[in-house]
């Protein structure tokens, strides 16, 4: 069997998205997400370039060698956009592998670990009021574990909060990036506030996330998890830019609030030193970003020696592919935490037809030979690419800040 061709497919069902088909000579094609939020066609360019030509006319059976190929072979290794470009073909050439094998990809990973998977849903609101309405609704609908962002006095536009309560939040915004203005000190004096509210209104069964979005220095973030420590929170997300991975001892030494990292990692090296330190409890890295099944098994693995639990990343800006990937791999791995859900639009659920659900604040994988999604080209076709940007943040002296 050979791989006959491949191709990207750029679509914008309300917002940007790009999928690699890869098709053998017996015509089983599978399917992954290469969409890389604000970067989209360097990671187009990278796959037409340099990967999809090296592709042709090899064994799509070989997952191992191509990963291989194309990470040590790439001289320049790692990076979001070479290893979103490995990942697409690793997702697709394990969509090929599980059809081929007549079964569901979970099946071929090693079978299920539990029934169901369970999710973590966004609730956000401009004040503390109109956010514990959304956390409502999210309880309304059944959902067990809740995100909660809120906007913050005398911050005019904040991560995670939609620019109108109850619309659906998309970052990537504006053609060029749109500028932020942060303060450090209005949010931290703000957030304990928000949690203690939370608490109050919903009890403490309810599971209560928040994503700190890179912005604080360790010891800012350790002041913040010791704050929050009475509301109990399922995880403190992203409190400070993970690059320097020490950091995270420093907060470690402060607080017991649960610490998660890594939807910006691309490598199970940029989490090494954070696990094996145990200086996290939950690692985000999803398979789009970090390099496809193949590597985010490997970071798994690792993880799980160190109690250390999957939370994968699960925004909107990665497609229907890697939802339905993740829950397979959500559904098969021992170690899981939680998955993020942003229910996509219903446009983007139409180009892109799956067998995974949600139900009762948990997502069950579909039973489908492969990862169970597909896309709808002739559908694709009509949401034509346009460039869209992740803001810049600012403080409030004009230093270029950490969005
Ligand atoms: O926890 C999350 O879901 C993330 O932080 C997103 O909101 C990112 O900002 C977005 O994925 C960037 O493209
Ligand atoms: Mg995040």
């Amino acid at each position: 069997m050979k791989i006959e061709h491949a191709y990207t497919i750029v679509t914008s069902p309300g917002r940007n998205f790009v999928t690699l088909k890869i098709v053998t000579d017996e015509g089983t094609y599978g399917i992954g997400d290469a969409t890389l939020n604000g970067r989209e066609m360097a990671v187009v360019a990278y796959l037409d370039e340099h990967v999809i030509p090296a592709l042709i006319g090899r064994d799509p059976q070989r997952i191992e060698d191509i990963w291989h190929y194309l990470y040590r072979g790439a001289y320049w290794r790692r990076g979001p956009v070479t290893m979103s470009a490995i990942a697409a073909v690793d997702m697709a050439l394990w969509d090929i592998k599980a059809k081929l094998a007549g079964m569901p990809l979970y099946q071929l990973l090693g079978g299920k670990s539990r029934e169901r998977v369970m999710v973590y849903g966004h609730a956000t609101g401009r004040d503390i009021e109109s956010c514990l309405e959304e956390v409502a609704r999210h309880v309304d609908e059944g959902y067990k574990a809740v995100r909660v962002q809120a906007g913050v006095p005398g911050i005019a536009s904040i991560y995670g909060v939609a620019k109108k309560d109850g619309e659906p939040y998309e970052p990537a915004d504006a053609d060029l990036p749109a500028e932020h203005v942060w303060s450090t000190s209005k949010y931290l004096n703000h957030v304990p506030k928000l949690f203690a509210a939370v608490r109050e209104r919903f009890g403490d069964d309810l599971h209560v996330l928040h994503d700190v979005h890179h912005r604080l220095t360790p010891i800012e973030a350790a002041r913040l998890g010791k704050a929050v420590e009475p509301y109990n929170l399922f995880w403190l997300e992203d409190c400070v830019p993970a690059e320097n991975q020490e950091g995270f001892g420093l907060i470690r030494q402060h607080t017991t609030t649960p610490l998660a990292v890594g939807e910006v990692f691309n490598s199970l090296f940029d989490a090494k030193a954070l696990i094996e330190n145990q200086w996290i409890d939950y690692i985000r890295a999803t398979l789009t970003h970090a390099g496809g099944i193949t590597h985010v098994r490997r970071l798994a693995d690792l993880a799980g020696l160190y109690h250390v639990r999957t939370g994968f990343h699960g925004p909107t800006d990665l497609s229907p592919v890697c939802m339905g990937a993740a829950i397979h791999f959500d559904t098969w791995v021992p170690n899981f935490g939680i998955q993020e859900y942003m229910p996509h639009t219903a446009t983007t659920d139409e180009v892109f037809p799956h067998d995974y659900r949600f139900e009762d604040g948990h997502f069950i994988v579909g039973e489908n030979p492969g990862h169970g999604v597909d896309i709808d080209e002739e559908l694709a076709k009509q949401y034509p690419y346009k460039r869209a940007s992740l803001p810049v943040n600012r403080l409030e002296d004009g230093t270029l800040w950490h969005w």
